[in-house]
């Protein structure tokens, strides 16, 4: 499918390309996964990391979960979002394990109930990860991204673009279909490390300025 034409409506975009990628089919789903799990499991970023947040997929969003089994093998922990109370459209990524208990969050998305997993040994702060996966809803050629519109991975991500000490790579996710020509880059976009969909790996190139 060709790249969706540049427009300048976010929200009509993200309209459109949420739309596409409902519209694949359960096989065409598993598909793209597996090429993407594929694809994830050659960087030597993940292969070399310690703690790795993903996410659980929603409503036609790519499903990188393939890759819990392959990270725990490798001794690799695995960090799921959770909504911060009380702080307006942050993150807490929180460590997740099969015995997890779960719960819905306000957009009906199961994360880890804090209750039980909120205790400050079972969530690290964002530096502290050595790989973020992201879901995108909209994606293009120069890393650009465009994500649900909360603003979510944008505030808790923040520092990664403005510091020298550690960070994790962050690595936007999506499927090949949710390519757009070009999307305008705003001044609070978190610049992404790469981008992986089920048939390409993008490397933007570090912004100049
Ligand atoms: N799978 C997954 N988990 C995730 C995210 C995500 O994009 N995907 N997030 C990434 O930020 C965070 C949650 N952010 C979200 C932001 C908006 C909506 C959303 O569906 N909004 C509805 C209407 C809002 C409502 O129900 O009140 C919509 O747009 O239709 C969902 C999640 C954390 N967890
Ligand atoms: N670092 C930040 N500090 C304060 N507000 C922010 C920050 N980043 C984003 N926002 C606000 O969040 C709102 C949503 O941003 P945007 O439309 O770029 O979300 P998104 O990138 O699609 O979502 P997400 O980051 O959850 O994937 C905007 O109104 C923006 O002003």
């Amino acid at each position: 499918m060709a790249p969706l034409a540049a427009c300048d409506d976010r929200p009509a975009l993200r309209r459109e390309l949420r739309r596409r990628r409902r519209t694949l089919d359960a096989r065409a789903q598993r598909l793209a996964s597996m090429a993407l799990v594929h694809q994830l499991m050659q960087l030597s970023s993940l292969r070399y990391a310690r703690h790795v947040a993903l996410y659980l997929p929603e409503k036609g969003e790519i499903d990188p979960t393939p890759l819990v089994d392959w990270l725990h093998r490798r001794g690799i922990r695995v960090y799921l979002p959770v909504l911060r109370p009380l702080v307006e459209n942050r993150l807490w990524f929180v460590h997740w394990r099969p015995d997890t208990h779960m719960v819905l969050n306000r957009f009906g998305i199961t994360e880890p109930d804090l209750r039980q997993s909120g205790h400050r040994i079972r969530r690290l702060p964002p530096w502290a990860m050595d790989v973020v996966l992201m879901p995108l809803v909209g994606f293009d050629a120069q890393g650009h991204r465009l994500g649900m519109g909360g603003g979510f991975y944008d505030r808790t991500l923040a520092f990664a673009s403005n510091t020298c000490g550690p960070r994790p790579t962050l690595i936007g996710v999506a499927h090949d279909c949710q390519q757009v020509e070009a999307l305008p880059h705003q001044p609070w976009d978190v610049n992404l490390d790469m981008i992986v969909s089920d048939r390409q790996v993008l490397r933007p190139r570090p912004a100049t300025s």
